[in-house]
């Protein structure tokens, strides 16, 4: 397995499928106790301490499982469910080569991953089991809102901060909407500062952040596999200005019909009033992931991003599409180029 398929903390994980002792495959993923936090000993436990971990595995509403380098070995034992790792696939990808324990969240993604050998295993085990968030409070009852998905923590922080320092040195583009026939009144429908995402290294990590984060959200929600993106846009909507993007679908134009998909991810929160993102479709809810989060939706969707009326709303943002869309998409930059209109060129 080549270091392309080594997990980092925060990305979401495919299906681990690991025989049992008695070789019959076992997903750590799959529907039997996915939703639930499940704590990966990777290396095992000692025997002694295994049913009382199981229980309090159990009692914080987890799932505790022993993955064993080795083949099975045949022996059905109380206690956690075990499974083997003979070619130690699962140990590094999850980056645990020499044993540890991980933590795979409800929502499927690497939660936790920290090495541990065997004398510390029961005790990383604990921490692993203390540290996991309490159970929410009566959680509330939904009865509308718009089909809208949330994905929080897709981009770390210090991605985030070199997000904002590129778009502190980038030329902006000021009310840039796709089209000219609205840019005459762009104005009045987006005031936002843009700086196109055209550094190569930078717009490699944040690339690698999507593929890892965002598709594979997008399928499990959507069943899409977007083919392509637009080249990402960080964008600022400053209360000075009353930064706002007004009520608009994101493909009813000649130069955004290719658009299928649109996400808005926030690259700060707290620090601005107003900002929040709007369906007015589907109600009065608003919307405004965690700094580093997303909101994904159809661009179909009448949306808006409210005023900001105080400080400064940062976001990154992009348009997915799929294979019909790439070829509308393309030829939309060939009859550019056509006109002597360049493209955004990676630096
Ligand atoms: O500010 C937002 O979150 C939405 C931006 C938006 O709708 C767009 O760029 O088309
Ligand atoms: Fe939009």
């Amino acid at each position: 397995m080549s270091d392309r398929s080594v997990f980092l903390v925060g990305d979401h994980l495919p299906g681990i499928v690991l025989p049992d002792a008695s070789g019959q495959g076992f997903d750590v993923m799959g529907q039997v106790i996915a939703g639930r936090p499940r704590v990966l000993a990777l290396g095992g436990l000692p025997e002694e301490e295994a049913p009382a971990l199981e229980s309090a595995a159990r009692a914080a509403g987890t799932v505790l499982v022993e993955v064993l380098a080795g083949a099975p070995d045949g022996t059905v034992r109380p206690g956690p469910q075990r499974v083997f790792d003979a070619g130690g696939g699962a140990f590094r990808a999850l980056g645990l080569a020499g044993g540890g324990v991980a933590v795979v969240s409800p929502r499927g993604r690497l939660e936790f991953a920290a090495p541990a050998g065997p004398a510390g295993m029961a005790s990383a085990v604990r921490a692993a089991l203390a540290a996991l968030p309490s159970p929410a409070p009566a959680p509330p009852v939904r009865r509308g809102g718009a089909p809208v998905l949330l994905v929080p923590d897709i981009l770390e922080p210090e991605l985030v901060a070199a997000l904002l320092a590129h778009w502190e040195r980038g030329e902006k583009q000021k009310d840039r909407v796709a089209g000219a026939a609205e840019a005459a009144g762009a104005h009045r429908i987006k005031r936002r500062a843009d700086v196109f995402l055209d550094d190569r290294g930078l717009y490699e990590t944040f690339h690698a952040r999507l593929m890892r984060r965002v598709l594979p959200e997008m399928m499990r929600a959507y069943r899409f596999q977007p083919v392509s993106y637009e080249v990402p846009r960080i964008g600022c909507y400053d209360a000075a200005d009353a930064g706002a993007f007004e009520a608009h679908r994101d493909n009813r134009t000649p130069f955004t019909a290719h658009r299928r998909f649109a996400m808005s991810l926030n690259l700060n929160t707290g620090e601005y009033e107003g900002g929040t993102l709007r369906f007015p479709e589907f109600g009065p809810d608003l919307h405004e992931p965690e700094a580093g989060g997303a909101a994904i939706f159809g661009c179909d969707m009448l949306h808006e991003a409210l005023p900001v009326t105080r400080g400064r709303r940062f976001a990154i943002f992009t348009f997915f599409t799929d294979a019909e869309g790439a070829k509308q998409e393309q030829a939309l930059i060939r009859q550019r180029a056509a006109a002597g209109q360049q493209g955004i060129q990676m630096r």
